[in-house]
């Protein structure tokens, strides 16, 4: 569970979170929604301690992050908006596998984490292809399979789609839908909910770094109405 309590923050004497308080549980998959600028990624980075707040405080099962950073690294685990930003190594094997090296974890339980990692974003047996020769898209289900390889209870991702042509978008969903369905919590940050909503148990959207939106998504999809996001012409209300 991720909970957010109060939290308050802001770059420079600049607000960017205003009084933030949500409480994101277990297995819930969650679209954070918001125009550009609206605090999208900073709320995303505070769920793991990349992040501190002004004011407030950011539990991970219960202890507050500030207190605990590995443990909440451990079971948050991050996808930023340009996955070429995150890789360490050059093959797909080896990145996957730099987070479970750094947990100290023995070599026979680093090798069955990539392995269900990389089986978790359909890339079973291309550890040893280099990360420059893939696809955008691939390079997203890499990024992904490196913070599920930190078993992770919960996945943030910041516009993981950013770059990605609609195959590679739908690829990238569909594995997220079937995580979801075996227990992980996602949490999606995008300002783009063509064919998110449908998966999402749960809308949380922003405006100047407040929480404007918070509910399931079909009730929540009318109150989306109003701000600044692309919402699905199939789903809009009223038409
Ligand atoms: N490192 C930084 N230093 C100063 N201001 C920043 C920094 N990062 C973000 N901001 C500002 O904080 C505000 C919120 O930014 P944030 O990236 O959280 O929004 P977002 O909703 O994720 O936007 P986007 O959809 O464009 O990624 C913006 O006004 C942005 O300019």
């Amino acid at each position: 569970m991720i909970e957010f309590d109060a939290v308050s923050f802001g770059f420079e004497d600049v607000p960017v979170l205003d009084d933030v308080s949500l409480t994101i549980d277990d297995g819930e998959f969650v679209v954070l929604a918001g125009a550009n600028g609206s605090g999208k990624t900073t709320l995303c980075r505070h769920c793991n301690g990349l992040l501190e707040p002004d004011s407030g405080t950011v539990r991970v099962d219960g202890t507050p992050v500030r207190d605990d950073l590995v443990g909440a690294r451990s079971t948050v685990g991050m996808v930023f908006q340009h996955p070429r930003d995150q890789f360490v190594a050059a093959t797909v094997g080896s990145d996957v596998a730099f987070g479970p090296e750094n947990l100290g974890l023995p070599r026979a339980e680093i090798d069955r984490r990539v392995e269900s990692a990389l089986a978790a974003v359909n890339m079973t047996g291309r550890e040893t292809d280099l990360i420059d020769a893939l696809s955008g898209g691939e390079q997203s289900r890499v990024a992904i399979a490196g913070a599920l390889a930190m078993d992770p209870s919960h996945l943030v991702l910041d516009e993981p789609f950013t770059g990605l042509d609609d195959p590679a978008r739908r690829s990238v969903l569909d594995r997220l839908a079937s995580l979801s369905n075996d227990g992980t919590g996602v949490v999606l940050a995008t300002h783009d909910l063509r064919d998110v909503i449908p998966l999402a148990d749960r809308v949380i959207a922003m405006r100047d770094g407040r929480v404007v939106v918070d509910g399931t998504s079909p009730g929540a999809l009318d109150e989306l109405a109003d701000l600044p996001v692309r919402v699905p012409r199939s789903r809009r209300p009223h038409e």
